[in-house]
């Protein structure tokens, strides 16, 4: 690991964050902190503890928009098509949000997937340190983002593996990666977390359907466009703490990718921004949460709002989620089409591909409720 520290331009956080006693390793600080998420009690050092602009109004008010129901629009009901875009449509130019609901993905697989979550999390330290992520690299365990962040860190434990669209489902990658990184201990869950991803590019890809449909383009633009990309496939766990009120489990940002495709738990946390207003979304089992992220509103030239979101801890639970975050093929450039530019409009957003994001918010910006218009003023001044 280097030792040369970069900063984050909107924060106080270094890369990698300096150890609080010079002869600590970064191990022991990632033990030390995991202790801390362990104990379920926030310490009075200042490291988790969030500003109050980011943690106000935490469950004051609930979102209450209609979940979209896909059931009609899968089987190719014109009418049911129609409906679902508009709401669709609605959800994303508002706020960037939307769920849906008859999805195709098997709940069952979905409670699978959050058995396997328990039996992740719950492996010894030294088994989840073994898989920590490596500066510059989102895949692999990560406490708190310790590794990466000095001041507020989240109070959550990730487990992040990738899915490429172009590998086909015969190639088994996650099932490939858990065995290569765990071995025999965790084969279920490998085989569980590849068919939950199988599931998700099928989902994403319908979503895509839909998304151009409800922008007015070919139906098949936007799938075209995915239908060989790469995701990332993220395990949350949110300890309870004792300061629920003080901490966040995620801050206030918008996803730099272009869809996250999330469900959480019955325990509850997500908020959306909208309309000026923090508004927590009531979890559903039969639910998955469609976020549109920066990468999405470049394509649609803004029409498309990336959506703000937060993630609260509770005070007596473990939170959990799974989050499936969709980006384009790294060579695939982003630009709005024609189509959606209005008489003579102008393009908002320079053309970029995703690495140039990814590279943003991995080395020099930690993503926040400023991200796409900070990259944009970035990648004008150094790429473009
Ligand atoms: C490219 C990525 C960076 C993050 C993981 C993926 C997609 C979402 C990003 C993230 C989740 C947005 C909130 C802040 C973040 C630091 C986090 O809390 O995990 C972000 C991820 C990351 O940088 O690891
Ligand atoms: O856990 C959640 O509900 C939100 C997580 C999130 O926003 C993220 O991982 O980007
Ligand atoms: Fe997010």
């Amino acid at each position: 690991m280097s030792s040369s520290p970069l900063m984050y331009r909107n924060d106080t956080a270094l890369f990698p964050s300096p150890p609080s006693d010079p002869k600590e390793q970064p191990h022991q600080k990632y033990e030390t902190v995991a202790t801390i998420l362990a104990s379920k009690s926030l310490p009075k050092d200042e490291k988790f503890i969030w500003p109050s602009v980011d943690v106000a109004d935490a469950l004051k008010h609930e979102l209450n928009e209609p979940v979209i129901d896909l059931g009609g629009f899968i089987r190719g009901d014109s009418d049911a098509t129609a409906r679902a875009a508009q709401l669709l449509r609605e959800g994303c130019m508002k706020h960037g949000f939307f769920q849906v609901t008859n999805h195709e993905v098997n709940l069952d697989l979905i409670r699978a997937a959050y058995d396997e979550v328990d039996i992740i999390f719950k492996q010894s330290l030294e088994k989840k340190l073994s898989m920590r992520t490596e500066p510059g690299v989102v895949r692999g365990y990560s406490s708190a983002h310790s590794h990466r962040f000095s001041s507020k860190l989240p109070w959550k434990e990730t487990f992040t593996f990738y899915y490429d669209y172009n590998r086909n489902d015969s190639n088994h990658q996650v099932v490939e990666f858990f065995d290569s990184s765990f071995g025999e201990d965790l084969k279920q869950s490998g085989s569980i977390y590849q068919r939950y991803c199988d599931a998700m590019k099928e989902l994403s890809l319908v979503i895509m359907d839909l998304l151009s449909i409800s922008l007015g383009l070919n139906r098949s633009f936007f799938r075209e466009y995915f239908q060989d990309g790469f995701s990332y496939m993220r395990l949350n766990s949110y300890p309870p703490c004792n300061s629920a009120n003080l901490t966040l489990g995620t801050g206030p940002h918008s996803d730099p990718n272009s869809l996250t495709i999330l469900h959480q738990d019955q325990v509850g946390g997500l908020e959306v921004l909208s309309e000026g207003n923090w508004k927590s979304v009531r979890p559903r089992p039969d639910a998955l949460v469609i976020n549109l992220g920066d990468t999405f509103m470049a394509l649609t030239n803004g029409i498309y709002k990336s959506c703000l979101h937060r993630a609260l801890v509770n005070e007596a639970k473990e939170r959990r989620s799974l989050v499936f975050f969709v980006n384009p093929r790294e060579d695939k450039v982003v630009r709005a089409p024609e189509e959606l530019l209005a008489n003579g409009e102008e393009r908002k957003y320079p053309d970029f591909k995703w690495p140039d994001m990814f590279e943003f918010v991995q080395k020099h910006y930690r993503p926040d409720v400023e991200t796409l218009p900070s990259f944009v003023e970035w990648f004008n001044s150094t790429k473009a």
